[in-house]
């Protein structure tokens, strides 16, 4: 497929490809976007977006149409015989702009089409011409990257060079000690219906256009049926979410039920507040003809709601680390003892610098006897970082080469509908908005500088087509899955492989052709290397370079626009003060009316202080410009140095009291002691699990070396091992009796599951 090809079908178009693994055909969420499900029923938007607690947001949009209608009124009143005249020229003068960058964007295919070389010269990348928007007033000392969920992205093995770098024998066989001896293939099923899975869950599949399993879940499914750990790793788009949430929800479905039972037995853990939106949708659509609740816990939606939703015990909660280990700490009844299963989606983003503390928490304070499924399209083997989650010999189920992208991606050129531009700041992805906006071009952002509803006001309104695009930061790299994104640019080339092919991976899901398009100049040659490297096939890269005259014709068109744009950010910076002020202001009433209400209230409390948290998301953010070698050591340093003052600054006394007598308890050592004693009346407290028949501790070689976790975890059965077996008594037939397999693959049917 080349780009000619391209431009006659368009990227969205039929794909007669046979290679394609998944169908094209298919119309994707005939049960609706998973957005609009959130933002079209109005009173649970109301209810999940945090009110008030940032000011109103201002629309650049809003400042550009009023900053033209009173330029228009004043050129009026200046000339006020030719009022009509002034009005058409500029309306007319709006419009050939636009058409001036058809043309001029036409020009440029021409121009791409006649230098289309087969293959990249690595060579001729000096011929690769400036950034056309370089002079275009960016502040070259805004380097701030973006950090999903406040925290920043830094993938373990960051560097291309790194991925090349030759497996060590002793590294094989610490692999081979630490996962299965089994791999799954994907051979193993080529339909839904041969797995088993019961008919409610047959029944949603089918209604959300599923015909036929994707290699990641005929490989997955089967696999975590039998409760094993799971280490999956497929590429972008190739639906790794129902991958897990298939046999998460078929294995709930057997769950002790009643009123006493009702417990969360399984959690999701996702990087940003978005993909656990996304996740959180897919999960409902699967689990609708069942009676399995999913709860969703992000930053920035109401506190409230999901406390409440909490109070329920929601069989799944999907959640961001930050917000969950917020009501770990402050919902009373909330806890994780009950959890059987833990996902951990864009798992080498949950594994890195960004997100230990965050982890280490969630992780302590689930039970050791859970099972654990790690997804990325990224995934890392390497079994340092996977050790940090005490996996039971997990299977590795890598159904693509190592670091690849979608087969039906063509990394190319030009694009004018359903583009996402990845820009490194936030700062950068607002100013280019303006400038696209100034230009006539429809567009969003989307990035953490934006209250939650901005954030997905401006998804829904791309997902719709309103506008045509997405300015984003990495924010948005991983995991979202917006139906028809034909294109994706990286303005600049990102330092990190993973990251690089994150973003592509917006793009070509699914089975769909999509392009992207990657400005690079010199100093990208290492990367783009190893972008060329990953490429589902050779033949599908491309170099482009942007003719001069091209570039320089935008380059004049921005230069002309530089005062309009810091006018604009004036503007806005103005009404965003004005607007701070008065939510101060209201703040402050509130504050006089409702005193008495606001001062009972338990101080909520959070595991590190807010200076702890700053200094935690400041070491994530060196790490991951310095490419996360130099920032861990640095890391440990810090934890060293950990500020001590300060810490209750902004809590009541009650709260006050209370903290600094849990640190006279952990200083004279009754810490651990008392939260025992916590953990026991809890347990005591908990609904039990049907036929939670404890067994005699195995040995401790069974843990891989690990006997701490060890004896917990063979000893003791979640509540889904009864299930298992009480449902071959009901079942149609299927896979449930004790000891029995669901049709693997042959090595798989050779081992049996891990807690039989
Ligand atoms: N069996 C299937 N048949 C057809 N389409 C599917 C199937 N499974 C999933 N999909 C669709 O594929 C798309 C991508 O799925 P998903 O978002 O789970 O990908 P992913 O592998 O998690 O991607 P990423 O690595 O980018 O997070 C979704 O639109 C989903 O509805």
């Amino acid at each position: 497929m080349t780009l000619d090809s391209d431009d006659e079908a368009g990227p969205q178009s039929k794909n007669s490809r046979e290679d394609v693994d998944l169908d094209p055909d298919f119309v994707f969420d005939i049960g609706g976007d998973s957005y609009a499900d959130i933002l079209a029923n109005g009173s649970t938007t109301q209810d999940l977006i945090k009110a008030g607690s940032k000011a109103a947001p201002i629309s650049v949009d809003e400042i550009i149409a009023r900053r033209r209608l009173s330029l228009k009124r004043k050129r009026n009143q200046e000339d006020g015989e030719s009022d009509s005249e002034n009005g058409d020229e500029e309306t007319g003068g709006e419009d050939e702009s636009e058409d001036e960058i058809d043309s001029e964007g036409d020009a440029r295919d021409e121009d791409e089409e006649e230098s289309d070389e087969e293959g990249l010269e690595m060579d001729e990348l000096g011929e690769v011409s400036d950034d056309p928007l370089a002079s275009s007033g960016e502040d070259e000392e805004d380097n701030e990257e973006e950090h999903p969920d406040d925290s920043s992205e830094n993938d373990a093995d960051s560097d291309s060079s790194e991925d090349e770098e030759e497996e060590t024998e002793a590294d094989k066989a610490r692999k081979a000690a630490f996962f299965a001896a089994e791999e799954g293939t994907s051979e193993a099923h080529d339909s839904f219906l041969s797995m088993n899975l019961s008919r409610p869950l047959l029944k949603a599949i089918t209604s959300m256009g599923f015909q036929k399993p994707t290699p990641i879940q005929s490989a997955t499914i089967p696999v975590a049926l039998l409760g094993k750990d799971v280490v999956g790793n497929a590429v972008t788009g190739s639906g790794k979410t129902a991958a897990f949430m298939i046999p998460m929800l078929e294995r709930l479905l057997y769950r002790d039920k009643g009123k006493k039972a009702a417990a969360t037995r399984c959690l999701v853990l996702l990087p940003t507040r978005e993909l656990a939106v996304q996740c959180y949708e897919v999960g409902k659509k699967l689990a609708s003809h069942t009676d399995v609740q999913l709860c969703l816990l992000v930053g920035g939606l109401s506190l409230k709601t999901q406390e409440a939703a909490l109070r329920a015990r929601p069989d799944i909660v999907l959640a961001t680390p930050g917000r969950l280990i917020d009501h770990i700490r402050n919902s009373p009844g909330f806890t994780l003892d009950a959890i059987d299963i833990l996902v951990l989606d864009e798992a080498d983003r949950m594994l890195s610098e960004g997100f230990h503390e965050e982890l280490t928490e969630i992780i302590k304070s689930c039970p050791k006897s859970r099972q654990t499924m790690l997804f990325s399209a990224t995934m890392t083997d390497s079994v340092d970082e996977l050790i940090k989650m005490s996996l039971n010999k997990p299977v590795r189920l890598f159904v693509d080469p190592k670091r690849s992208t979608a087969r039906s991606l063509v990394q190319e050129f030009t694009f004018k509908h359903k583009v996402i531009i990845f820009l490194r700041s936030k700062k950068l992805a607002h100013q280019m908005r303006i400038v696209f906006s100034l230009l006539g071009m429809k567009c969003e952002e989307l990035h953490g500088d934006l209250s939650q509803e901005q954030r997905l006001n401006a998804l829904q309104s791309f997902r719709d087509g309103a506008v045509d695009y997405l300015m984003a930061t990495d924010l948005a790299s991983r995991g979202l899955d917006i139906k028809g994104v034909e294109t994706v640019i990286n303005y600049d080339m990102p330092n990190q492989l993973a990251q690089y092919l994150h973003r592509v991976g917006r793009t070509a899901r699914a089975g769909k052709r999509g392009r992207s398009v990657t400005l690079v100049g010199e100093a990208d040659r290492k990367m783009l290397k190893a972008a060329i490297k990953h490429a589902a096939g050779e033949d599908q890269v491309r170099q482009r370079s942007v003719p001069t005259e091209v570039a320089q014709k935008f380059v004049e068109k921005l230069e002309d626009l530089k005062n309009e744009i810091s006018e604009v950010m004036k503007e806005e910076k103005e009404e965003k003060q004005l607007r701070r002020a008065e939510m101060e202001l209201k703040k402050g009433e509130n504050l006089i009316e409702h005193e008495a209400e606001i001062f009972s209230r338990p101080a909520r409390t959070w595991f590190q202080s807010a200076k702890e948290k700053e200094k935690a998301k400041e070491l994530s953010k060196q790490s991951h410009e310095s490419g996360s070698k130099a920032a861990k050591s640095d890391q440990k340093k810090g934890s060293d140095d950990k500020p001590r003052r300060d810490k209750f600054a902004g809590l009541s006394r009650k709260a006050k009291r209370r903290k600094m007598a849990m640190e006279e308890d952990r200083e004279a050592g009754t810490e651990k002691a008392i939260n025992a004693a916590i953990r026991s009346a809890k347990k005591a407290a908990r609904p039990s699990k049907i036929g939670h028949v404890a067994k005699p501790s195995a040995p401790s070689k069974a843990r891989g070396g690990k006997p701490g976790a060890l004896s917990t975890r063979s000893g003791k059965k979640g509540a889904f091992d009864t299930d298992f077996g009480s449902r071959a008594k009901h079942q149609e037939g299927v896979r449930a009796v004790k000891g029995s397999k669901p049709n693997l693959n042959k090595k798989m049917k050779s081992k049996g599951g891990k807690r039989k």
